[in-house]
């Protein structure tokens, strides 16, 4: 069985931030995930997961903003990352800087950058240099400290005009800039929403060991894992023969409370 972990930005909304620490512990997950971290100060959520013998194990880097407020406010002002962003570059690196200035509070080995919106009429050359460059910069930052980073493809119906769409698109950037510490998020509900084959897919880049960490929802709901068009039990099958060794975060809406829906898990 693969080693789950709590997505806190979509499970136990029941509850305060802050409190989905406690829940996840008490329903029995040893590491959390979540969007962004920057509402509140890393020493305050290093706590939170040292007392309920949590592990970090990832987070994304802001998705826009230059200064520490607007990188708070970014999600909700509609910014999705600024890896592909031409002209954006020192948003791009301090936000980056600031992702790994909480990855080394929070001891969490890996981030999310986002890819962003494709600007109207940009160049696919260009938007591809852009994104070379900007991850040239962030493994190697990274890689000073020691963290990997992570590329992850999204679907375009939820997200319309994301960047990054599909797993061939996201390997073929971490092939072409063959730093050790870059990997990709391979995410099952966006993988099925766009492509389908989802085993397939799962044999072909798991063995490359460039996928980083794994996240599962059922499609197309985005629930528990037990309702869909995606036969969970078997994909995990395929996991754990192949000998994935690393997390598979849980980023879904769940139907009906959190820990009621967690029978997937148990079965
Ligand atoms: O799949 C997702 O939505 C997330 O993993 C994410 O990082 C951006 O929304
Ligand atoms: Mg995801």
């Amino acid at each position: 069985m693969p080693r789950f972990a709590a997505n806190l930005s979509l499970m136990y909304t029941e509850l305060p931030f802050l409190a989905r620490f406690a829940a996840a512990a008490r329903d029995g997950f040893r590491a959390v995930e979540y969007l962004f971290p920057y509402a509140y100060p890393a020493q305050e959520l290093a706590q939170a997961l040292n007392q309920h013998g949590l592990q970090q194990v990832l987070f994304n880097a802001p998705p826009g903003g230059r200064t520490v407020q607007d990188m708070a406010r970014a999600w909700d002002g509609g910014m999705r990352g600024t890896l592909c962003l031409a002209g954006e570059e020192d948003s791009f690196r301090l936000g980056v800087w600031e992702a790994l200035r909480y990855a080394q509070v929070l001891q969490c080995p890996r981030i999310h950058v986002m890819s962003g919106l494709v600007p109207p009429g940009a160049a696919t050359q260009a938007l591809r240099s852009t994104v070379l460059a900007n991850l040239r910069w962030a493994a190697q930052t990274a890689a000073d400290v020691g963290v990997e980073v992570l590329i992850e493809p999204i679907n375009g119906r939820d997200m319309p005009g994301y960047y990054l769409q599909t797993q061939d698109q996201a390997h073929s950037l971490v092939q072409t800039v063959a730093a050790l510490n870059l990997k990709v998020q391979m995410d099952l509900y966006h993988c099925q929403i766009m492509e389908g084959d989802v085993a397939t897919k799962l044999r072909k880049y798991l063995p490359t060991g460039r996928v980083g960490h794994i996240q599962i929802a059922g499609v197309p709901e985005r629930h528990e894992p037990d309702m869909g068009e995606l036969h969970y039990p078997y994909l995990f099958d395929v996991i754990d023969t192949l000998g994935y060794a690393g997390w598979v975060g849980c980023e879904y809406r769940p139907r009906n409370g959190t820990s009621q829906g967690l029978g997937w898990m148990a079965r």
